[in-house]
């Protein structure tokens, strides 16, 4: 795109522009190319004017920003935008031909069950015969079907990725895509110009409030995504749904909890390896079964029947789609190998990413139900910016919910650890309760707390699923929870045959 056709596109004035081609843009100094446009953020810890020397020197041909700081000049042709972020999303949308505009876009958002709803969902829209690409906190794929990654860890990255994203799946022939949009995407314009289908609601909880500062903040970023978009899938068992009633011109309701709703889920069975229930829909009533744990999870799948039948799926394609789904790595993952070892089979082991006292809350109640002796829960809570009013109710609901809980290290940062264990613990005895044992270093912590399970008891390993790092203060460790829980297994079963 030539420069003065991108200015026309983000509605400047004429100005005297050099005829140049512009071929990406970047946010990110680090990432600027030949023939980039580099929008220079005001971020809250960094100034993007100070690197426009350095995107110079790596070919970018223009800047856009809110303006030069005092006494700055630009070497580089600079346009003046009321809204940087804004302008990045726009210009990424114009570059890439504004992709959405040629595929069914699903947008999920919530507090909790983003992940597992938005992989449901892409699962079922396969079911039903649609190319259907992901993009989610774990990772986003092609309809290949094969898991990507980006380079930075996010939910939903900075727009030039998400529109290069949604290009890729069109120049590959998606029919669709479910996109996970976090709060932080909505209030960063990381979404901007995306051309919303379908908006989900999971449900909101008290989340994220370093970023937002308040509740309802939180919920005006998240309210967006129905705003935007042609339908809403709306949860009736979330209070907050009575806020975004009427947002979006067609609305779809869902309940698991006995709620009036569209879809609804009755006579639900929890095994210790799977879900079934009776739906009730427009596409008249069947039963369903899903291999996966967690209550909640029957909320989320009603949410993706709901997405896909308004997308074409018939009843029949969504049995068949839930009864082979996979489950999400890291979410309520059930991990293999507990079969009998000398007559007493080994302890049922679950890793799961519910790191908020909703989430927590949730995933025990549900466990609680299929748990023939004692329930264990081992707990973190990350520190840095995040939120640390969620400490001590992390420690509540872990102790009053679980039998035994473990407190241990979660991403503390600069944070120190044993504040955020004294949190917790305080949490606890707030509660009245002192069943809990605090183990700072996240291994040792558990292998502790298999050890000491039995037999028919479950220990839930909650807070974090799938992520493949743990942040300390000085250092950044390779994680992967699965193997550490494996090893911990391997352990039991071998002290069991001694
Ligand atoms: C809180 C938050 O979301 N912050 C985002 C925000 O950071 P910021 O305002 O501090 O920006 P900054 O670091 O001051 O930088 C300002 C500008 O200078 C640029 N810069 C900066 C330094 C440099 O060396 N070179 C350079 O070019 C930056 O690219 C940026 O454009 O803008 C940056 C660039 O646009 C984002 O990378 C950054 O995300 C940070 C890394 C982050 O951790 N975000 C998380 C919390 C997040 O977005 N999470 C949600 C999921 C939440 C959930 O539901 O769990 C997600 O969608 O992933
Ligand atoms: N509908 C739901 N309601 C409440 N809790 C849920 C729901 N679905 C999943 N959870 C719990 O929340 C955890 C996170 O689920 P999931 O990853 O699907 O949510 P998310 O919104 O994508 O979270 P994040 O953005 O932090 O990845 C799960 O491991 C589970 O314990």
């Amino acid at each position: 795109m030539r420069l003065q056709a991108l200015a026309a596109a983000l509605n400047l004035p004429p100005t005297d522009l050099p005829d140049v081609e512009a071929v990406g843009v970047t946010h990110n100094a680090d990432w600027a190319g030949p023939g980039d446009v580099f929008v220079a953020i005001r971020g809250a810890r960094f100034d993007g004017h100070t690197f426009i020397q350095k995107v110079k020197e790596s070919g970018a041909v223009a800047v856009l920003g809110e303006g030069l700081p005092d006494g700055v000049a630009s070497p580089l042709p600079y346009l003046c935008v009321p809204d940087a972020r804004a302008a990045l999303a726009d210009v990424a949308a114009a570059l890439e031909q504004h992709p959405s505009r040629a595929l069914r876009v699903v947008g999920v958002t919530g507090t909790d069950g983003k992940t597992t709803t938005a992989w449901l969902t892409r699962h079922l829209l396969r079911a039903a015969n649609l190319n259907t690409g992901l993009l989610s906190t774990v990772g986003y794929e092609l309809p290949d079907g094969e898991l990507r990654h980006f380079p930075a860890h996010f939910t939903t990255p900075e727009a030039p990725q998400v529109q290069s994203t949604l290009r890729e799946m069109v120049t590959v022939g998606a029919d669709a895509v479910v996109l996970e949009a976090s709060s932080h995407a909505l209030a960063l314009d990381r979404v901007r110009g995306v051309d919303w289908d379908v908006a989900v609601w999971t449900h909101l909880s008290r989340e994220h409030l370093d970023f937002h500062g308040t509740v309802e903040n939180y919920f005006a970023e998240k309210r967006k995504l129905v705003e935007r978009a042609r339908s809403a899938v709306l949860n009736a068992d979330d209070p907050w749904t009575a806020q975004l009633t009427g947002l979006a011109p067609r609305e779809i309701t869902y309940s698991a909890e006995g709620n009036r709703a569209d879809w609804t889920a009755h006579d639900i069975q929890e095994g210790a390896n799977g879900l079934s229930w009776r739906v009730t829909s427009p596409l008249g009533d069947f039963e369903v079964s899903l291999p996966m744990i967690g209550r909640f999870n029957v909320a989320n799948a009603l949410a993706g029947m709901a997405v896909a039948a308004q997308l074409g799926a018939t009843a029949e394609q969504l049995v068949t789609g839930l009864a082979s789904f996979r489950g999400v790595p890291g979410r309520m993952e059930l991990l293999p190998g507990d079969g009998s070892v000398s007559g007493s089979a080994a302890p049922r082991v679950i890793v799961d990413f519910a790191h908020t006292p909703p989430s927590l809350e949730k995933a025990l109640a549900t466990l609680r139900t299929t748990t023939a002796g004692k329930l264990w829960v081992l707990i973190g809570s990350a520190g840095g910016p995040r939120d640390p009013g969620k400490r001590a109710p992390l420690g509540e609901v872990a102790t009053r919910l679980a039998d035994h809980a473990v407190f241990t290290e979660e991403d503390h940062r600069d944070t120190p650890l044993d504040t955020i264990l004294r949190e917790m613990e305080r949490g606890a005895r707030e509660g009245g309760r002192e069943n809990f044992t605090s183990i700072p270093d996240r291994a040792e912590a558990i292998r502790w707390i298999v050890e000491k399970a039995k037999s028919g008891d479950t220990v839930l390993l909650a807070g974090k699923g799938p992520e493949d790092t743990l942040e300390r203060a000085d250092e950044t460790l390779a994680w992967d929870e699965v193997a550490v829980a494996r090893r911990a297994l391997a352990e039991w079963q071998m002290a069991a045959r001694r």
